[in-house]
């Protein structure tokens, strides 16, 4: 009996990602969570009227009770989180912190009292900070399993199939493209050297193509100008947001050889003090992970024989990315001094 949580379910990335999960056979119960309370309870309605087995609750936050996020996540055996803003035109991923780190860490907190076990997947931004804000949560309430938590970072890998298929004529499906390092702008690094199968991109290509990847939110911010629901990626991230639940549940139930690139805590992973070497020292990287039954089996090192270009992409990611973790971490274990 699996019981899946969507925590923001009623918003932009919510709702269609709720509709994905409903849709899969690999989940019973989908319990969706909000703190927009109609806009939660409609969904769910909605949602229950389709034909598939998953069962649908509604949970909402009903005055300042936490009584809603405990209902919905308890014993939940995967916990989705695309809860808190998202950007407009002209902000950052790091600007929505103020706002995403309580959110997030609030969560958590919830998750560990009533799910310790559950895969968490944390997809609000910024993703760099609010997956460290979210192991140390667990740390500090004596939960930490960082097998089992995951910042998604699924999106920067299906952007960089889809655009590197428009240079290359290959195939989406058979395009296998690890990105590395983190989630948004400089941060991510995809590494094209270590695609299979092998992808030839022509050297006046390869800057823009890899600005659309590193930059693909920004695209997105843009076109929507501010307006609607959401405001930054809900379609495509919801998408990849159920694309890596998905291989999460299917290495649960023991199918073999599914890797997808994810934000994880290397200390806690089998093959993770390798990357740690490779990356000077930190804690959190997108690395491509090997899934099975208790969540990150083993995590490959991605940074051996890079290119020259390559290796500039890694060296400008690590000017940032140590801010972005200490931040995370900061919030949780020295919150007095942000
Ligand atoms: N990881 C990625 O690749 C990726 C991609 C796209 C967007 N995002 C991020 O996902 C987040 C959500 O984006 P969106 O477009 O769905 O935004 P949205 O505003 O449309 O939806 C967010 C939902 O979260 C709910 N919410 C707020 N606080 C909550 C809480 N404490 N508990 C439960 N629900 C709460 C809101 O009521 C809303 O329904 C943003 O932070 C965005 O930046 C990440
Ligand atoms: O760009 C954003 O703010 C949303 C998301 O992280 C994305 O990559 O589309």
């Amino acid at each position: 009996m699996v019981k899946a949580v969507v925590a923001g379910a009623a918003g932009g990335i919510g709702q269609p990602l709720s509709l994905l999960l409903k849709l899969s056979p690999l989940v019973d119960e989908l319990a969706l969570y909000d703190v927009h309370q109609s806009q939660v309870q409609g969904v769910s309605v909605d949602l229950s009227h389709i034909s598939s087995p998953a069962k649908i609750t509604g949970y909402d936050n009903t005055g300042d009770s936490l009584d809603g996020a405990k209902a919905a996540m308890k014993d939940a055996g995967i916990i989705v989180i695309p809860a808190g803003v998202p950007r407009k035109p002209g902000m950052t991923r790091d600007d929505l912190f103020k706002i995403n780190a309580g959110i997030v860490k609030g969560l958590i907190e919830v998750a560990a009292e009533v799910a310790p076990k559950a895969f968490i997947l944390v997809i609000s931004n910024p993703v760099n900070s609010t997956v460290p804000i979210a192991a140390e949560t667990l740390k500090a309430k004596g939960v930490f399993d960082a097998k089992k938590l995951f910042g998604v970072t699924t999106l920067d890998v299906v952007r960089s199939e889809t655009f590197v298929s428009e240079i290359t004529g290959i195939k989406t499906s058979d395009l296998n493209i690890p990105v590395v390092g983190g989630h948004s702008g400089e941060t991510i690094v995809p590494l094209f050297s270590k695609a299979t199968p092998k992808v030839d991109i022509p050297d006046d290509k390869y800057a823009a193509l890899v600005n659309r990847i590193q930059y693909g939110g920004d695209e997105v911010v843009k076109a929507k100008e501010g307006k609607g629901p959401g405001g930054s990626a809900t379609l495509s991230m919801a998408l990849a947001g159920f694309r890596f639940a998905e291989k999460v549940l299917k290495a649960a139930k023991g199918e073999k050889g599914l890797v997808e690139p994810s934000y994880v805590y290397l200390p806690g992973v089998p093959g993770g003090d390798v990357v740690k070497e490779a990356n000077g020292g930190l804690d959190f990287f997108s690395v491509p992970v090997e899934l099975g039954p208790n969540g990150v089996e083993k995590v490959t090192n991605p940074l051996t024989d890079l290119t020259d270009k390559e290796s500039s992409l890694l060296k400008e990611c690590l000017k940032k990315l140590p801010k972005n973790i200490e931040d995370g971490v900061d919030f949780v274990k020295a919150p007095a001094q942000k």
